[in-house]
């Protein structure tokens, strides 16, 4: 697993300082952010991939400074979004995931190859010709979810990737979150998709409050939101 390290980490958006003293260092596969509406979680999370700067502090993956090395970060971590309408780019769902790969100097055989496993892994080989855009909410989902990882990254940020879905899509999308071989981090205020992380981070006010088990994280969020 890659080790994600927030050292003195401070954000502010003009006078409000949304992210506090943040001090982690992240080397669990699983890994949940938990907390309340403007809590910072999407700030924190998109630090790791060089979406947001830190204001102070520093945020490093594997050692590399993201601020410096931003690009080379975001090779290697993909970051899936709440909405996935955001994510598509591409026509139709085959091009929109073999789209991720254009840098990626691979032969047109092995890109295909690449691009077919991954509609497969996802159910999505029966839709590779569809309009991306005229997909279901969750199947749209798993196409982000799917361009993301055919890149094969190390680690895979989420962003409340089920906030849109109706209840069955999201335990859909939770089941594949919680059966990744990559390293994930997700930020989701669905506490049963964290139960079986490794590790949950409850941050409030840009802090982190509570950082442990998800267990015991779990039980102090639930009990700070009363
Ligand atoms: N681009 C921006 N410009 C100005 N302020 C921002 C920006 N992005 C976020 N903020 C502010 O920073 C604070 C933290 O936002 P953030 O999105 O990190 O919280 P969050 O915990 O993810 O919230 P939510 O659960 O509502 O998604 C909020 O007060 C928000 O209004």
């Amino acid at each position: 697993m890659s080790v994600i390290r927030f050292d003195g980490v401070g954000h502010r958006f003009g006078d409000e300082l949304v992210v506090d003293g943040v001090d982690l260092e992240l080397t669990e596969q699983r890994i949940g952010i938990v907390g309340a509406n403007g809590s910072g979680k999407s700030t924190l999370a998109r630090m790791v991939n060089g979406l947001v700067t830190p204001t102070t502090g520093t945020v490093t993956f594997d050692g590399l400074d993201v601020s410096r090395h931003g690009r080379e970060v975001r090779r290697r971590v993909g970051f899936v979004f709440t909405n996935a309408d955001t994510q598509i780019v591409m026509p139709t769902v085959r091009e929109d995931v073999a789209f991720t790969l254009r840098r990626h100097r691979l032969d047109a055989a092995t890109a295909a190859a690449r691009v077919d496993a991954v509609l497969d892994r996802f159910g999505l080989a029966e839709l590779a010709d569809r309009p991306a855009h005229r997909l279901s909410g969750g199947q749209k989902q798993l196409l982000a979810l799917a361009s993301v990882l055919v890149g094969r990254p190390d680690l895979v940020i989420a962003d409340e990737p089920t906030t849109l879905l109706d209840a069955r899509n999201a335990r859909l999308i939770a089941e594949h979150f919680a059966s990744l071989d990559e390293q994930v981090i997700v930020v989701s205020h669905q506490l049963e998709l964290l139960e079986s992380f490794d590790r949950v981070i409850v941050m409030e006010a840009g802090r982190v409050v509570a950082d442990d088990v998800p267990a015991v994280a779990l039980d102090a969020y639930r009990a700070l939101i009363g």
